[in-house]
């Protein structure tokens, strides 16, 4: 079952034009100029029930703009959208209590209430009945072990400690759609990791479609199946993250512990990183180089105490698929 369906969506924003110089910043202050801006080019997608899609793309593509048009808070100036079956600008109200959302940048806590106040607040406004709603809250509490800060104020709260009560509050009343833009943008590696974890467990437990704008490679592969990039407001990729990968991977690294210096190494379509008397470091371009051939060549010529094979960090290949964009090759 189809959970969002966009076609053609677009938006343009009416942006001020300054004319130069301080003659020009009076008469633009008495008779503004105006100027169109597209953030977003006609956008076609669907996504189904339960999947888990990282929204991906540069700084200024386009991917909040589409989130805050999904979720009703932007009206698009053309095309069309259907999240859970209704049109997000014109049943915000009543597509609010299907979806949850989490904006990094932004807190949906009440900034001087403890989290539990704001958790009773959202359940009213939610109207959940209320052994439905003690029941998830102590169950959230339990899964994001939220305990100690549930009666500090929010204001008193750690980044890390607030975004694990920010999910929950997301959470509260068991949306089926959860849109998380940059959900663990400056936190420490642990916190990340356990608010992936969480999100997962949704996921798979209650089948929340996860719908994720991230610049965080561990979030996109650890939380996402499926990958749509997007630059310049224009969906440019849609696969799954394993064939973003698999297809966009031409290379891999290899790094050898040696026993004993070795010979400079040269070999067809390898490019050595780093060669000391104990380490060398590999990238081999796996179009022109098979890595069996490689592997058995360094295995014959050099004492290897130890080896390691790494496929290129996730940032690498995104930057690739922008890059190849900016080429303009398909
Ligand atoms: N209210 C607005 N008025 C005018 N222009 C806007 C407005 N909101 C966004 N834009 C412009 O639209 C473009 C897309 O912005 P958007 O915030 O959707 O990008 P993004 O992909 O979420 O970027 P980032 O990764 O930096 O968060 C940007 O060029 C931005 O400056």
């Amino acid at each position: 079952m189809k959970a969002i369906g966009v076609h053609g969506l677009t938006k343009r924003f009416a942006v001020k034009r300054k004319a130069e110089g301080m003659l020009g910043s009076m008469r633009s202050l008495f008779r503004p100029q105006y100027a169109e801006k597209a953030a977003v080019q006609g956008i076609d997608l669907e996504v189904e029930r339960g999947e888990t899609l990282a929204f991906l793309g540069p700084n200024g593509a386009g991917k909040s703009t589409t989130i805050k048009m999904l979720t009703g808070i932007l009206h698009p100036t053309e095309g069309s959208a259907e999240v859970l079956g209704l049109c997000p600008w014109k049943d915000r109200g009543r597509l609010a209590y299907r979806i949850g959302s989490v904006f990094g940048q932004k807190s949906q806590l009440w900034y001087h209430l403890p989290p539990i106040d704001s958790f009773e607040l959202m359940s009213r406004i939610y109207e959940l009945k209320r052994g439905d709603y003690r029941s998830r809250r102590d169950e959230l509490v339990r899964r994001f072990e939220l305990e100690p800060y549930l009666h500090t104020p929010v204001r008193k709260l750690s980044l890390g400690e607030r975004m694990r009560c920010e999910v929950a509050a997301a959470m509260l009343h068991r949306p089926q759609i959860l849109f998380l833009d940059e959900p663990t943008i400056g936190l420490d590696v642990v916190v990340k990791q356990k608010i992936r974890e969480l999100i997962l467990d949704m996921n798979r437990q209650e089948g929340t479609t996860v719908f994720l704008t991230s610049h965080d490679a561990g979030d996109i592969e650890q939380l996402c199946r499926r990958a749509v990039v997007i630059n310049y407001g224009q969906a440019i990729f849609d696969d799954t993250v394993e064939a973003m990968k698999r297809d966009l991977l031409t290379d891999k690294s290899i790094r050898l512990q040696l026993l004993e210096p070795g010979m400079p190494f040269v070999f067809e379509g390898t490019r050595v990183l780093r060669q000391t008397d104990r380490e060398l470091h590999l990238s081999v371009e796996t179009r022109r180089a098979s890595m069996e051939e490689v592997l058995a060549h360094l295995v014959q010529h050099y004492r290897v105490s130890d080896i390691t094979i790494e496929d290129p960090p996730m940032e690498r290949i995104i930057t690739h698929i922008y890059a190849r964009e900016e080429g303009g090759a398909s």
